[in-house]
Parts: structure tokens; sequence; C-alpha cells
């Protein structure tokens, strides 16, 4: 049911996209049809007109007349497949495009759940099955069935006992040809989860290539790679053996056809009840009913096959959207400030395991505010409930006075920007990595650059800020993509900039000269930071020490290391900070 239901939705959004061009390529289909039906009566008429009654004027006009049919046909066909082939890629780009969107709108329980494999097979396999669907198999649905009528049609008027055994013969052929493929079918879809999952194992190698190298997991990577692809082997081989008997079975039925025809028409030509023109021309008709009717028991496997990658589609485009805006969604205005309040926060993963537990946070605009915290307190954690992959269980969190969730999701997320320890780089030029091509002033950008140090990096690369860099291109060291990040958060022209471990790959006295120089282009913003050493903090207002869910302690730098608190006496004894002593 909810087959047929997503099949309906994905051709309402077929039609929407591409109505007009729709329509001219069905009619050009019904006119290759037409023409076609026409050439078995040109061919009687040579056989039993031109060529018996040795008419060679009449020989030349209805040869003429067949090449002019079979020049029209190749050409509209060549104009056929040119719009087939754009149909398809627009449908295609249309439901990629879809998918994606949706997904950057999805929880971050969503992407927790789901392999990174399944969706990317969804979007390479299922899509390439159901691009040509309307069009390969709808619009050759109904032209199929028009032509098959046709040719029954001539068929009857021209010998109706032969047409009986034809049609039993072919009926025989339809039945077994169904059966085969609804095995087909059921085996295919199999193979297709399988490969889903060796997608998974493929994407996570590639994905952590390196570490896979150094943890020297090679070896289970394999065995468990080759175990799952010897299980889909041997369902690859039972499938093609299946296929080759059913087009073994299908041929021999076809030369049986073949031969009772040629058998009986021959007999009913020595015995003058037909002539030869009407064999081939009964022949040929045949040929047009039984291709098409083979067609018309495809198409319902087709869509069968179809409709469960239609169906994985709609899977992933039906997947909820939770993270809701209250009262339609705010819009930040230019006098958002990004002064943030946690007012008793709580918030869990799963269920019964509380990362945060009423805590009560500060983040003011002008002012550095820096979270600490052993190893996996929730830092991280409370800087995401701001940009909402997730929402609080309890609490809520107020920025200027309004509650996040009353905030238009797009244009809270503008507003936020974050510098993290995995810079997402472009396979693009420094420049538009640095500006994700938005027009920004050169000279600011370049000031910038020399503020964050990594001005005469760019400068010495060979095309200098036009340098291609990322996957293809110039590789970067960790602290110069750190470098860079700061630069693009800058750039954002967001209120909110958060520093998660952003300094982590430079050494003390690039962090604190690049501090130094980017005061004045903080001063106007909320700045968060999360860091593990002390001097990454040294310059921050405020530091919260988060321990067991909540705020345990709230002081500035100097409070910090002069009261030896929790987080001074953790750093201390964890001996992960050597600045806890030289700064003491
Ligand atoms: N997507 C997730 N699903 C379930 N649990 C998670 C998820 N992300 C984080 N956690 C858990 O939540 C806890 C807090 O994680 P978080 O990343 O916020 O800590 P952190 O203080 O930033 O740690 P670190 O300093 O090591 O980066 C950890 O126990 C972590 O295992």
């Amino acid at each position: 049911m909810n087959e047929r239901k997503n099949i309906k939705r994905f051709l309402k959004i077929l039609l929407k996209n591409s109505k007009g061009i729709m329509l001219i390529y069905f009619i050009i289909m019904l006119s290759i049809s037409v023409l076609g039906l026409f050439q078995p009566q040109l061919i009687k008429r040579i056989l039993d007109d031109a060529i018996k009654g040795s008419n060679i004027k009449l020989l030349i006009k209805l040869a003429i007349l067949y090449g002019l049919i079979s020049l029209i046909t190749a050409m509209l066909n060549i104009i056929l497949q040119y719009m087939y082939s754009k149909m398809q890629k627009k449908v295609s780009i249309n439901l990629k495009m879809n998918i994606l969107k949706h997904i950057s709108k999805l929880s971050g329980n969503y992407f927790t759940n789901i392999k990174t494999g399944n969706i990317l097979s969804t979007i390479e396999n299922d899509i390439y099955t159901i691009e040509s669907f309307g069009v390969d198999v709808l619009f050759s649905l109904i032209i199929d069935i028009f032509t098959a009528v046709m040719a029954l049609f001539f068929l009857i008027k021209m010998e109706s006992s032969l047409l009986i055994l034809v049609v039993l013969l072919q009926f025989i052929l339809m039945f077994s040809q169904f059966k085969f493929n609804k095995i087909i079918s059921e085996r295919i879809s199999e193979i297709r989860n399988k490969a889903g999952n060796i997608s998974n194992i493929i994407e996570e190698y590639i994905s952590n290539i390196m570490n896979v190298v150094i943890t020297k997991s090679v070896f289970k990577f394999f065995k468990n790679y080759i175990h799952k692809e010897k299980s889909i082997i041997k369902k690859f081989v039972k499938l093609d053996v299946i296929i080759s008997c059913n087009s073994s079975w299908g041929r021999f039925l076809g030369s049986l056809i073949t031969i009772l025809i040629y058998g009986y028409g021959g007999y009913k030509i020595i015995n003058k009840e037909m002539t030869f023109g009407e064999l081939i021309a009964f022949q040929q008709y045949v040929g047009m009913f039984i291709g098409p009717c083979m067609e018309i028991i495809n198409a319902n496997t087709k869509i069968q096959r179809t409709s469960v990658s239609i169906n994985r589609v709609f899977n992933i485009m039906d997947e909820p959207i939770t993270i809701k805006q209250d009262n339609k969604g705010k819009r930040c205005t230019d006098a958002f400030k990004g002064n943030i309040s946690f007012n008793e926060v709580s918030f869990s993963y799963n269920k019964g395991n509380k990362i945060l537990d009423k805590i009560n946070l500060k983040f003011e605009n002008g002012k550095a505010t820096a979270l600490v915290g052993a190893s996996g307190c929730g830092k991280t954690t409370i800087i995401e409930l701001l940009y909402r992959p997730w929402d609080t269980d309890e609490g809520n969190i107020i920025i200027d006075g309004i509650p996040l969730k009353e905030y238009n999701l797009k244009s809270i997320r503008k507003e936020i920007s974050i510098v993290t320890q995995d810079l997402l780089l472009f396979d693009d030029t420094i420049i538009n990595n640095l500006t994700l091509e938005k027009n920004k002033d050169r000279n600011y950008v370049e000031d910038l650059c020399k503020k964050a140090g990594i001005y005469d990096f760019i400068l010495n690369l060979p095309q200098g800020f036009d340098t291609i860099v990322g996957e293809r291109g110039v590789k970067l060291s960790g602290g110069q993509k750190q470098r860079i990040a700061i630069v693009r958060a800058i750039l954002s022209n967001s209120k909110i900039i958060i520093f998660d471990e952003a300094t982590s790959a430079l050494d003390n006295i690039s962090q604190k000269e690049i501090s130094e120089n980017m005061k004045e282009f903080l001063k106007d913003k909320t700045v968060i930071e999360i860091a593990h050493r002390l001097s990454s903090i040294k310059d921050a207002d405020v530091i919260y020490v988060i321990h067991k869910g909540k705020a345990v302690e709230k002081w500035n730098f100097e409070e910090l290391v002069e009261k030896k608190g929790y987080y001074y006496r953790f750093l201390k004894e964890q001996s992960m900070d050597s600045d806890a002593d030289s700064i003491a």
C-alpha cells in the first residue's frame, strides 16, 4: 500500500518538474509506434504487388517510402534519446538535492543511528534505478499497450487460426517470464541490501584509512570485507543462473513460435490460401505483438524493483524533522547580540544517562567565556545545544531574552561559527575556503590572515590565495588548518564564535600571538572557548569548570589559579598541563 502511495508521490514530483517536455516525449514515442505499424503493410505490398506483379515503378515508390519511414523513425529516436537523457538527469539531480537538503535538517539522533553507507547507497544506486522510471517504464507501458493492440488488430484481420496458436505459446512465455521476473527482483533487492552493508564497510575503511593502517587493523577489515563479499558473490552467481534460464527458456519458446508461423504459413502458401507477402507481414506483426507484451510483463518487475528504491528514497525524505521552531521561528536581526543563558538545562543522549544536569551558564557579548573540565564531561555537548542538532530535555536556553527554540534555525545557525580541531576543508582555492565564496573585501581578508599568522605561508604557495587545497591540492598542517578556521570564523560575521580546542595544534607562543591579534576582531562577539590547556584560557573573562553535568566552579583566570579549585587540581593530578605549575 505504502509502495503504491510512494510511486504516486514520485510521479507527482516527476510531472511537476517536466510536464511539457514529457508530453512532447510521449507524442514522439507514439509517432514512432504508428510509423512502425505501417512498415509490414509496405513489405506485403512490395512482395505481393510490386515483385509478384513485376511493377518496377511501384517497387521503387514503396522502397523509397519504406526508407523514408525508417529515416524519420531513426531521427525521432535520436531526439527521443536526447530528451530521455536530459529528463533522467533532471529527475536524479532533483531527488539527490531533496535528500541532501532534508538530511541537513535532521537531528543528531538520526546520524548517530544511521550508517552513512546506506545513505550513500540510496543516493548512488537507488536514485540511479528510479531516474529512468517515469519515462522508461510508464510511457513505454502505454505505447507498448497501444502497439500490441494495433498489431493484434492486424493479425486478427490477416490469419486468426494461426494467431490462436501463437497467442497460446505467447501466453506460456508471458506466464513463465512473470514467474522468473518475480524471483529475479526478490533476489536483486536482497543483494542490494547486502551491497549497502558493504558500502558501509568500504566507507568506514576509506574515511579512516590512516587509523586502519596505524592500528594495524587492515587484516581485520579485509576479513570482515571478504566474508561479506563472499556471501554476496554466491547470491550473484545464483541470480545470473536464474537470469540465464529465463532468457534461454524465452529464446526456445520464441523459436517455437517462428517455426510455427513458417510451418503453418508455408502450408497455407502451398495451398494458395495465403500470399508470401502476407506471411512476412504476419510474422512482423507477431514480433510487434510479442515484443510489447513481453515489455508489459517486464514492466511489472521493473515497477516492483523500482518501488523498493523509491521507498528507500522516501524513507529518508520522510524522516521527521524533530528540531522544531516555536512561534514560526523568529529571525536574528541587526540588534542580535548573542547574550546566552542556560537555565537549569538537562540533557541526555540516551535516556537515563544525564550528560548535563540542571546546568546554569551565562555567555555574554563582548566577553570570552571558557568551559573546562575532564574529557567527556559535556563541554562539546553544551555547544551543540546552541546550534541544535539536539534539544534540551529540561530547562531552557535563552538568547537575548528569547528562547532558543523560537529562533529561525537557519538564522541562528548563521550567527554561530565554530572553530574546531577538524576544519572542513573544501577541495577549492584558499580564498574560497576562507570566504566560503561570499563577497569579502580582499584587504580585510589579507589583514586577517596576517593577524592569524598564515599570510606568508599562503603567499609562498604556487598560486597564492588561488592555490587549490584539500583532497586534490596542497595539504595543510594541523596548525595551518586551525589558522584558516579562525579566519573563516571571523569572516563569517557571526555574533557567537566558539573555539572548540581550536588552537590545540599550535604551540604556546603562536597561540598567544594569535589570541592577542584576534582581540580587536572579537571585541563585539560572544566568545566561547573549550580548552584543555590553562594557557589557552588565560585571557578568558569567565571560566566555568564542568563536572558531573554541572558548572561546579566559576572563576576568572587568576581566581582559578589562586584558589586551586577542582579543575586546577585535576590538571595537576593528571599531569595534563605543564602550565599549571609554571603559572602557579
Ligand atoms: N552522539 C552521541 N551519542 C551518544 N553519546 C554521546 C554523543 N556525543 C557525545 N556523547 C557522550 O556524551 C558525553 C559528553 O561528550 P562531550 O563530547 O560533550 O564531552 P567533552 O567534554 O567535550 O569531551 P572532550 O573534552 O573529550 O572533547 C561523553 O560521555 C560522550 O561519550
